[in-house]
């Protein structure tokens, strides 16, 4: 496994600056070399905070050449504030040429299978399938928050969706952060992006930060559990840091 590299700020500004610029130059490059790149977005403080540096500057970008996936989402009405994909169209989507045929959101609670939370998280893996020509993509970019207790998307530690080793994609029932109902990637899609960055801010980060820099068992701490093909990045700010 390649070692991560871990990137320590003064402040989250200017974090969210670096990470936004190294964005840019992995976005740019990975058209350059493949004609459109890959990315998975997150939601959380800074998932969203990115992507609003993103709408002031994306330099060189061609968004309408960028596959956009979500790490999860909340299974909750489409107009619901708590979607991440919601969010992530009023940060950045609204604002710049993205093509709707490359926006893969997950499904809301009120879409095209209404209550069904299982038919939703089945269609996604088939989203993911469909896009990859009949495996899951090679991701060239997958964006992590990351929780207190560790969980990364809607992988909560001691769960099955954060054990789970042959689907790609999960229904979360029980989130013990609210709302409780989660459509999620499981940690073996995860897996499979080329780079995967963690944003992460706060004093109550930091335990967690240890132990995935310590190696800890994804089954506790599921960030420990997250790791690139090509790197993984930690962006911290000083406080996350305290305990690395
Ligand atoms: O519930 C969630 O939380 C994480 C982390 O959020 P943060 O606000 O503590 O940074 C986020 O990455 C995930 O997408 C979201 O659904």
């Amino acid at each position: 496994m390649i070692t991560p590299e871990t990137l320590v700020f003064d402040d989250k500004s200017e974090m969210i600056a670096t990470a936004a610029r190294r964005f840019v130059d992995l976005v740019t490059h990975a058209q350059s070399e493949r004609g459109v790149a890959s990315v998975v977005l997150t939601g959380g403080s800074n998932g969203i905070a990115i992507l609003r540096a993103l709408a002031a500057d994306s330099g060189g970008i061609d968004w309408g050449r960028v596959e956009l996936f979500w790490g999860d989402d909340r299974f909750v009405p489409a107009d619901d504030p708590e979607r991440n994909y919601g969010q992530a169209c009023d940060a950045l989507l609204d604002h710049v040429p993205v093509d709707p045929a490359r926006v893969h959101q997950m499904a809301p609670s009120d879409g095209v299978f209404g209550d069904d939370i299982e038919a939703a998280a089945e269609d996604y893996a088939d989203v993911l399938m469909k896009v990859g020509t009949g495996a899951v993509p090679h991701f060239d970019l997958h964006l992590l928050g990351m929780g207190g207790e560790g969980h990364i998307n809607s992988l909560f530690p001691h769960t099955a969706a954060t054990a789970e080793s042959e689907k790609t994609v999960v229904a979360v029932e029980d989130s013990p952060k609210p709302p409780p109902r989660r459509i999620t990637l499981t940690l073996p899609v995860v897996n499979r992006a080329k780079s995967v960055w963690f944003l992460v801010t706060g004093e109550d980060k930091a335990e967690a930060v240890a132990a995935a820099h310590m190696g800890a068992h994804a089954a506790d701490w599921p960030c420990a559990g997250a790791h690139g093909t090509d790197e993984t990045v930690w962006f911290v700010d000083r406080p996350a840091a305290a305990r690395i």
